[in-house]
């Protein structure tokens, strides 16, 4: 079943007669989209990892998305080893990244266009790779080798003929707008340099597949690490949490303040977290990611709602709004899962703890955040390191974009630099500020029920506990209770 069918099977948005004049405004706007559900009127639009309303005729504002998830499934990779002492320079210079792409057979008029385009971006790159090179080095792609799947890509293992690994990711069949967003995607991950940041190595083109090469993580992300096979071989220790934790501050303030062209990443999440064999954290999948605002707007507002169910910011799944805010609120939720190992999103939780936010919150309010450690982590730790974590994440998560600090100012709090703490102080003071986001209490239902709606489809998870909770996000510091009455 379509997705927006099944979920307007599922959902219950009809308004509450007890609803405030906002309130009301923006459970209209729920109405109107069920009716849309319908009506059949709703298509669906899939672009990479994107499933969306179309562009509806309502106020910009009111304007809701449909995340689309995508699992990574991992298999057992098994790798071609090659000995590396035994490489002939002729060979070496082989697996070199080409300069120039093949003459390319049999490709349509769009894949040549897009061939055209990526020249124009690695004009002054080494990054061609020939598609026998990438063969060779996956064992001819062999099932073996596969060691992701994305929303509409693969992911396979491979060791060149110099012994370097990579990782190959492979776009197939694309559709056009698959085809735009990935070059989009490689002319942006071809502008960064950062020591936690994937960098690219290359792209391929061939047989109108899109094909784009990095450098193989021996880890692999930090999903794996904290909910996967990965754990089974190693626990992560506090030591190498708190540094994936800076690590990754770093990607972001480097993406979002320090390039000159902004960076938003757009899809923070576990398992673009790659890992070092020294567990240093390096942020992948720039898929999804998109040039910030360069004028003196804060904001911009995408019809497409894109990303990942658990990590989205409450003003971009209701409103489209897009801002480097929206990458802290989901560094926030990884943060939650450093310290507590928990998935953002467990449907075999109790009822009410399904959302790792939910969870946390009461925990971090009633002053037991000692309560959120990962009981995996028996060794002796930085207490205070763990507080900071823990604080970090809570500010990450407010709710209101507008009060939620910036990278810059958690990477500070999370080094512990003085002046973080004067500035939450004057936070905390700020009584009369003025908030300019309010949510329905509705949003925080239609969110944890669309979320479960993909778990389900996994692991058989009812979503009838999560229609029935009441229970919010972490609110901002002028809650939307206070601005309404
Ligand atoms: N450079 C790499 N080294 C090792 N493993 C990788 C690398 N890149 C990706 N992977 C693995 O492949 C998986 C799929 O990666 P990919 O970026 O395509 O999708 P994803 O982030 O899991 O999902 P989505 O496409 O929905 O964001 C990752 O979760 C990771 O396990």
């Amino acid at each position: 079943m379509a997705l927006v069918n099944h979920v307007a099977h599922k959902l219950d948005l009809s308004p509450s007669s007890e609803l405030s004049n906002s309130e009301r405004k923006y459970d209209e706007s729920s109405v109107k989209r069920e009716e849309l559900l319908k009506m059949g009127e709703a298509k669906r639009k899939i672009s990479g990892r994107s499933v969306s309303l179309p562009s509806i005729d309502i106020l910009l504002d009111e304007k809701p998305g449909w995340p689309f998830l995508n699992r990574a499934t991992l298999g057992t990779p098994q790798v071609h080893h090659w000995h590396t002492r035994k490489v002939s320079v002729v060979n070496w210079v082989m697996s070199l990244p080409e300069r120039f792409p093949n003459n390319h057979q049999n490709l349509n008029s769009e894949t040549s266009f897009v061939i055209k385009q990526l020249k124009g971006i690695l004009r002054d790159n080494n990054k061609w790779f020939n598609y026998n090179v990438l063969k060779t080095a996956t064992s001819d792609f062999s099932q073996e080798n596969l060691i992701g799947k994305g929303g509409c890509n693969e992911v396979y293992r491979g060791i060149l003929e110099n012994g370097k690994g990579i990782a190959v990711k492979i776009l197939k069949s694309s559709s056009k707008e698959a085809r735009t967003d990935f070059v989009h995607e490689i002319n942006i991950i071809s502008s960064l340099s950062h020591q936690n940041i994937s960098p690219l190595l290359g792209v391929c083109v061939q047989d109108n597949d899109l094909i784009s090469v990095y450098n193989l993580s021996s880890i692999g992300s930090l999903e794996e690490s904290l909910h996967g096979k990965q754990k089974k071989k190693h626990v992560l220790s506090w030591e190498e949490r708190f540094k994936i934790a800076i690590g990754l501050a770093e990607a972001l303030d480097y993406l979002h303040n320090q390039c000159s062209k902004p960076v938003i990443h757009r899809d923070v999440k576990t398992s673009n977290v790659l890992l070092s064999a020294e567990f240093q954290p390096q942020l992948s999948d720039f898929g999804l990611s998109m040039w910030g605002p360069t004028t003196s707007s804060r904001y911009s507002i995408e019809a497409d709602v894109v990303g990942t169910f658990g990590y989205l910011a409450p003003e971009y799944f209701m409103y489209g709004k897009v801002s480097d805010k929206v990458d802290v609120y989901a560094f926030g939720v990884v943060l939650l899962e450093l310290v507590s190992g928990r998935n953002p999103i467990s449907p075999k939780n109790p009822r009410g703890q399904e959302s790792l936010i939910m969870w946390a919150k009461p925990l971090i309010e009633s002053g037991n955040s000692k309560g959120l450690l990962d009981p995996d982590v028996t060794e002796i730790f930085d207490e205070s390191q763990f507080q900071t974590m823990v604080l970090a994440a809570s500010h990450c998560l407010t709710r209101s974009a507008t009060h939620r600090p910036n990278i810059r100012q958690i990477l500070r709090l999370l080094r512990d630099e003085n002046e973080v703490g004067k500035w939450i102080m004057e936070e905390e003071e700020n009584e009369d500020c003025l908030d300019d986001e309010v949510y329905p209490n509705s949003s925080t239902e239609l969110y944890l029920s669309l979320a479960m709606l993909e778990v389900e489809d996994d692991e058989s998870a009812s979503i009838s506990s999560m229609e029935r909770s009441n229970n919010s996000l972490f609110s901002s510091s002028c809650s939307s209770g206070e601005l309404q009455a």
